[in-house]
């Protein structure tokens, strides 16, 4: 389980001052995937560094699984949009997925077991020896999320990790994510600008207002648990929560 309650983030330096965060209090429970989305530039990827411990809050708390975040926490793990940056170029696919497993001290024999069964998670059994920058942007970002799973996390945090993937390859990912969330149970925040996006993987959809930012509507969404891209967004319920998450931001937008 994931808890925010009360945070704040101010940005302070070079003579200026951002509220970017307000007053954010939301939990997310344990095993739920919960969608977030708001108006650009209004606190989304502060709020997830936030929570990863990766940036102090002003005020407020995380918690997962009950233990304030203070700095990068074991058991939490982030997919971050700038795939080509997150991965090391001089070291293979099957090396870069095992480094955060190394990191942890886990024996080779487990690492390697564990770097198997993400890349085979991900459809990349094939790529273990290549070198990240041998592979389409789509599989990098495979790579990227088969390096946060393989980790095994109690929590995974992920940024507009399709953003800049082409149509059919994010089309792809969604499933992907929605499959490796079903099987492993793990409590998933995902941030994204698209509405359909948020709509189509979340249980849940929060929207949040501009910045300084704060919890606007929480969407519980009451689509089937068995999703598909061509059913599910044909579904009329799709349509009807796709309208009122958009309205709620035009709303947030112009608060
Ligand atoms: N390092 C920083 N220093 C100062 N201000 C910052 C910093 N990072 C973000 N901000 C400001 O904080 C606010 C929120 O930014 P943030 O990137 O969290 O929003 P976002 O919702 O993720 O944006 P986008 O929709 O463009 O992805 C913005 O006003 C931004 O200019």
């Amino acid at each position: 389980m994931l808890e925010v309650s009360g945070l704040r983030k101010v940005y302070e330096g070079h003579g200026r001052r951002v509220e970017a965060i307000g007053d954010l209090t939301l939990t997310v429970p344990q095993g739920s995937l919960t969608c977030v989305v708001g108006p650009s530039g209004c606190g989304k990827t502060t709020l997830l560094r936030c929570v990863a411990g990766l940036l102090p809050a002003t005020a407020g708390e995380v918690r997962v699984q009950g233990v304030p975040v203070t700095g990068p926490t074991p058991g939490l793990a982030v997919v971050f949009q700038e795939y080509g940056r997150s991965l090391f170029p001089w070291l293979r696919v099957r090396q870069n997925v095992e480094l955060p497993l190394k990191a942890a001290g886990l024996p080779r024999q487990q690492r390697t077991a564990l770097v198997g069964e993400a890349l085979a998670a991900v459809g990349l059994e094939d790529a273990h020896s290549a070198y990240p920058w041998q592979l389409s942007g789509g599989m990098q970002q495979r790579v990227a999320i088969a390096r946060a799973i393989a980790y095994q996390p109690k929590v995974l945090l992920m940024d507009e990790p399709f953003a800049a993937v082409d149509a059919q390859t994010r089309a792809d990912l969604e499933d992907l994510i929605r499959a490796v969330w079903r099987r492993l149970g793990v409590t998933l925040l995902f941030v994204t600008h698209d509405i359909d996006e948020a709509v189509y993987l979340g249980e849940r959809v929060i929207v949040l207002s501009a910045s300084p930012t704060r919890v606007a509507e929480d969407f519980p969404i009451d689509l089937p648990d068995e999703r598909d891209q061509l059913g599910t967004r044909a579904d009329p319920r799709f349509t009807e929560l796709r309208g009122r998450v958009y309205a709620q931001i035009q709303k947030a937008k112009s608060r």
